[in-house]
């Protein structure tokens, strides 16, 4: 991608974790110099200690008029971390917050009127290029703005912008948790494995590709329902269908899901205040 005007005026990192380090290793990867990041974390990882060498400015001073700058804390550190950017809100610097839950309202009001911010909710697959990001901007980003946003996190992954805000709460619940959820499946299908007799590490290397491999499968048949490509699995009076009886039944995987996905949709709502 073009990281043109980012290269000329630089990106601030506020928060170089998990989510922030697999944004930023995305970026870098992707032709975006070392030399136009500034990185503000008080813990740098040794991974981003020796990309200073490459012109990195880690924990430096900011520079005067960045292009944007990444809000990567988590939401309960936002308060104490945001005043360290104070300085670049109510001008040309595009915010794009990633925390959950922190609202554009919220945002608005520590950094200022006229503050073009944008709201976006990645995932760590983002790590190897494949993240989902939703996003949507405060009245203050106008379309260059958002462009400007989605081309950055499009560098990560896929985008999809969205109109209503609040929608983030779902969002965050479904695809920015979601990879533990299908890393969860991995550990319980390794395990069930292990109870029918599997060694573990046989049971873990079966499981991880099994679920490595449906995704590919339901990437290259993208049209084709997922219901369809289960159903393709499931030979009538076969073992999937015993196994999906268990599933499917009340109370069982979609209730539970519908249950967890809920629970993590309430709880970004809760850390709105
Ligand atoms: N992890 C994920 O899958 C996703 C996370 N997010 C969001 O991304 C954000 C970061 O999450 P994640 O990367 O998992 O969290 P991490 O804890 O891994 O990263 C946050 C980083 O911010 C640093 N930090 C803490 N205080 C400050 C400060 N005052 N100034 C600068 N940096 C600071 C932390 O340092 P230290 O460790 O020393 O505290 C840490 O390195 C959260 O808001 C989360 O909601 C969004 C989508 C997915
Ligand atoms: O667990 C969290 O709160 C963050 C947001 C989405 C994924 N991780």
């Amino acid at each position: 991608m073009e990281f043109d005007e980012v290269a000329r005026r630089g990106l601030v990192l506020l928060g170089c974790g998990k989510m922030g380090g697999a944004m930023l290793d995305g970026w870098l990867a992707g032709g975006l110099p070392a030399s136009a990041v500034t990185v503000l974390d008080p813990k740098p990882s040794a991974g981003l200690e020796a990309r200073v060498s490459a012109g990195l400015n880690l924990n430096g001073e900011l520079p005067a008029d960045p292009a944007v700058a990444i809000l990567a804390v988590k939401p309960q550190m936002m308060g104490a971390a945001l005043p360290q950017l104070a300085a670049l809100g109510g001008g040309g610097t595009l915010f794009v917050s990633i925390a959950a839950g922190t609202t554009l309202a919220t945002l608005g009001d520590a950094l200022g009127a006229g503050t073009p911010i944008v709201r976006a909710m990645p995932n760590t697959p983002a790590a190897v290029g494949r993240g989902i990001t939703a996003l949507i901007g405060n009245a203050s980003v106008d379309a260059a703005g958002l462009d400007l946003a989605e081309n950055l996190l499009s560098a990560v992954g896929r985008t999809v912008r969205i109109d209503t805000e609040s929608e983030i709460d779902a969002i965050t619940a479904l695809s920015g948790s979601g990879p533990a959820y299908v890393f969860l499946l991995i550990e319980a299908m390794a395990a069930a494995g292990v109870a029918q007799g599997l060694a573990p590490e046989l049971a873990q290397s079966l499981a991880r590709a099994t679920v490595i491999g449906a995704g590919a499968l339901a990437e290259s048949a993208a049209e084709t329902p997922a219901a369809q490509l289960r159903t393709d699995v499931t030979s009538p009076g076969g073992t999937t269908a015993a196994a999906l009886q268990v599933l499917m039944a009340d109370e069982g995987l979609v209730d539970l899901m519908s249950r967890a996905i809920a629970a993590a949709a309430a709880r970004s709502r809760e850390l709105a205040v």
